[in-house]
């Protein structure tokens, strides 16, 4: 089995006049956590958009598990396997936290509505199964006695946390979170840290992060892409990159830490 679980070949993006991404090349490991670094504009989120299909590349090609997906739309991308998170939060606020995760879990469990409308014998195990399944993610996240609580109640470091459940629920094999630290605090963030590590260990999945936290992204990454300018300066191991000239050169020159 081919160890890389995507692949993206000489992929370019480009909005009006602004190149956006210009040939990246790079590979996300099997049960690794790679990440995707830059400074602001770098192409981080359209690199992601890219992978889930919400923006095409106007040259270059994806595979997804070896299978060609340049092709496919976002949707098909999903139920695929490929599960993304966004940088604003993407919750159903009048919900109540166990209906959104069990949200996460309708792609895979689900019957022709025929069977919900009469309430058969089937649809109701469906139910029970789908209730069990995202009390489970709640649960991993370490929310079960949140369950009932309405969306729009939590705090915003638990919304996080139920996208983030929700995203469990659905059983992907590549998870795509787009800076899940933003609006975290010290502590919420290191949580976050050991959560990533704990799904990548528990869910044998992969994980693709951009995110702008450079302590979390040097604490849990094994391997990170660094984007400037929509072009890519470096690849390696945290260790590698953080001493690699273009790096500095290019967060020294940004507006960054
Ligand atoms: N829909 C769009 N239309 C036009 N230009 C866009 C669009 N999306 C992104 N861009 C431009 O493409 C470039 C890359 O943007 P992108 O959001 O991917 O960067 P980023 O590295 O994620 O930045 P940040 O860290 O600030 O979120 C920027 O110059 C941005 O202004």
């Amino acid at each position: 089995m081919d160890s890389a679980i995507l692949g993206c070949s000489g992929i370019c993006v480009r909005f009006g006049g602004v190149q956006a991404l210009a040939d990246i090349h790079f590979e996300a490991m099997r049960d690794e956590i790679t990440a995707i670094i830059g400074p602001n504009g770098a192409g981080k989120t359209t690199l992601l958009n890219a992978i889930s299909g919400m923006v095409t590349p106007s040259h270059g090609t994806l595979t997804f598990e070896g299978h060609g997906i340049t092709a496919l739309p976002a949707h098909e991308r999903a139920w695929s396997g490929m599960v993304r998170t966004f940088q604003n939060l993407e919750i159903f606020s009048n919900m109540t936290v166990l209906e959104n995760v069990a949200m996460g879990c309708h792609g895979r469990l689900s019957l022709p509505a025929w069977h919900s409308l009469l309430r058969t014998p089937k649809s109701r195990r469906l139910e029970d199964e789908v209730r069990r399944e995202a009390l489970e993610a709640l649960d991993f996240v370490g929310m079960s006695d949140l369950a009932s609580a309405t969306a729009k109640d939590l705090a915003f470091g638990k919304q996080r946390l139920l996208e983030l459940a929700r995203a469990l629920a659905a059983r992907p094999k590549l998870l795509l979170l787009d800076e899940p630290a933003a609006g975290l605090n010290i502590a919420e963030t290191q949580v976050l840290a050991d959560l990533i590590m704990r799904i990548r260990d528990t869910y044998n999945l992969s994980v693709i992060l951009v995110e702008h936290d450079m302590e979390l992204v040097m604490r849990i990454s094994d391997s990170i892409l660094v984007l400037c300018f929509g072009q890519t300066i470096s690849r390696g191991t945290p260790a590698q990159v953080q001493k690699d000239p273009k790096v500095i050169a290019a967060y020294l020159g940004g507006d960054e830490d």
